[in-house]
């Protein structure tokens, strides 16, 4: 799977119009009027432009370029030739099926050939992808298949473990249930001593 361009996600959106701001706030009061409630009362007037600049943050990600963010290496590492690792990241995201809240941490490893990437960069990688409608299965391919094609490792590892609001507030109501996904590539996948380091570094 590739990693979503911003030239591709342009494309993907150019089929779509992108309403007007009026419009996405219309569509909130449908919302209210439709769950019962009414868009013109006093506590709920404001609610639609709330809703539309929470949404403008919650989906960010659309706006933004992830190899953009992993186009600047540093060549000066004194011969560093092991993983790099970023423990704990924080993901908020949102599932494509209900648009509800799935929250976790993202655990990103990669194994340098030559250049690193500023480690901060790896963590804004996590946030684009997070910032968009998301399967976490999509999400987690997305976030290797980035460093991979960017930074030519000689392997990328992600985990995510996530607990999604769609399962514990509604549907199936299980609410300790998380969600664990990875992917490997490279050493990462033919290695078992490198995949269960990074496992046990993840504290799995
Ligand atoms: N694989 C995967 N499934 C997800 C993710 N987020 C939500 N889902 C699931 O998407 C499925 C959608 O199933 P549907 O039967 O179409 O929707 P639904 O009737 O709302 O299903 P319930 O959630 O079981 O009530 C559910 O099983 C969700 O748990 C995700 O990131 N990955
Ligand atoms: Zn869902």
């Amino acid at each position: 799977m590739d990693a979503i361009t911003k030239e591709e996600n342009r494309g993907h959106m150019d089929a779509v119009r992108r309403p007007t701001q009026e419009e996405a706030e219309d569509a909130v009061r449908t919302l209210l009027a439709w769950a019962g409630d009414d868009p013109r009362r006093e506590g709920l007037l404001d609610t639609p432009k709330r809703v539309v600049k929470a949404y403008k943050e919650w989906f960010q990600g659309y706006e933004e370029d992830p190899v953009k963010y992993l186009s600047r290496t540093f060549d000066d590492v004194q011969g560093y030739d092991d993983m790099v690792m970023l423990r704990e990241i924080d993901v908020e995201s949102h599932c494509e099926h209900h648009m509800a809240p799935f929250l976790g941490t993202a655990y990103v490893a990669y194994m340098p050939t030559q250049a690193v990437v500023g480690i901060s960069k790896i963590a804004r990688v996590v946030e684009i992808f997070a910032k968009r409608l998301q399967t976490q299965e999509t999400m987690t391919a997305q976030i290797c298949d980035a460093i991979t094609e960017s930074l030519a490792p000689a392997g990328t590892a992600v985990l995510i473990d996530a607990v999604h609001q769609c399962m514990t507030t509604r549907g199936v109501h299980h609410p300790n249930v998380s969600t664990i996904t990875t992917q490997f590539t490279g050493v990462f996948k033919t290695d078992k001593d490198m995949r269960d380091r990074f496992l046990r570094l993840a504290g799995r």
